[in-house]
């Protein structure tokens, strides 16, 4: 087989947070090693102050780095990013509505992200886009608080989709959301790496989630990679320490077992149960 292109290379990365007043310097990212290959939804996983969020604001650019190295499709994600270096990397986050304008139609923020980016986007039509995440052209006349916040995730998705971006960062992209939303949203994510070969950091802290969806796992505690792999070894044969209290800690070993959506069956390939989670011919909830 064909070694995979990287598109994400994180190499001996340190990042430590200068103390304010008086408190020591926090150690957030202790020398941590990640790849991403084009095409490959690769998780980042680990509890609240495990260092996540500040591998993934370093990534996007934002944030701060204290030595080692990051690239992106050959860009080095940082300020000094041009306009269009910075649309070749999205984020999409935790609240749906938070990352859309309150008061622009969503039509109008598409049309306003196809005049900063007229080449990055001349590529398809709002119609094909909107079809791609699920979503009809209803929705482009709408205010982002006339839409669910599935609806708001997909727009989201869309509008990074519409850059062509090297990398979507997704950072807990669906614990905002209902279950049965959650699961159409890991579904649209699948279906858009297999289908437009996107390459996705996904950060998380619900190994259900990661489970369902992601072909290879980090596992971070306080700063550092403690083991990865593939999800399915490191979810079924976890060798850390760490890893098996973090299955451990979730019932059912990070597989899902929901209620109140429809019959309980077994688990499917995604680690769900009960419902088809993805229905891109239906206008998405
Ligand atoms: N701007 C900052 N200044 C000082 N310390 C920080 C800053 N950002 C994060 N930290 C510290 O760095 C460590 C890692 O935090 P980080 O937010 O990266 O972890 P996380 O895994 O994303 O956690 P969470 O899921 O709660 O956001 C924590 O101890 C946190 O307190």
């Amino acid at each position: 087989m064909q070694a995979r292109k990287t598109i994400l290379d994180v190499t001996d990365l340190s990042i430590v947070h200068p103390g304010r007043r008086g408190r020591p310097a926090n150690t957030a990212v202790k020398k941590l090693n990640l790849t991403a290959g084009a095409g490959e939804i690769v998780g980042v996983v680990g509890e609240s102050g495990s260092g996540k969020t500040s591998l993934a604001m370093a990534v996007v650019g934002f944030g701060r780095i204290t030595s080692g190295s990051i690239t992106v499709d050959a860009v080095v994600p940082g300020p000094r990013m041009s306009l269009d270096e910075r649309a070749s990397i999205q984020m999409v986050f935790q609240d749906p509505h938070g990352s859309l304008d309150p008061r622009q139609t969503i039509g109008s923020g598409l049309d306003e992200l196809r005049k900063l980016h007229k080449k990055r986007t001349s590529w398809i039509s709002d119609e094909d886009l909107l079809s791609r995440v699920g979503l009809s052209t209803e929705v482009l006349t709408r205010l982002s608080h006339q839409i669910s916040g599935g609806q708001a995730q997909r727009v989201s998705i869309a509008r990074a989709l519409l850059l062509r971006p090297s990398l979507l960062l997704a950072d807990e992209p669906t614990s905002a959301l209902d279950v049965s939303v959650q699961a159409q949203i890991l579904r649209l994510l699948k279906n858009l790496r297999d289908n437009e070969g996107l390459t996705i950091l996904f950060i998380s802290h619900d190994l259900a989630v990661v489970r369902a969806v992601c072909d290879r796992v980090y596992v971070m505690k306080t700063g550092e990679v403690v083991e990865f792999g593939s999800t399915h070894e490191v979810l079924e044969h976890p060798k850390h320490p760490y890893t098996q209290a973090l299955l451990a800690a979730v019932p059912g070993g990070g597989i899902r077992r929901e209620t109140g959506h429809g019959p309980q069956t077994k688990a499917g390939p995604d680690g769900y149960l009960g419902f088809d989670p993805y229905q891109p011919a239906k206008e998405a909830s």
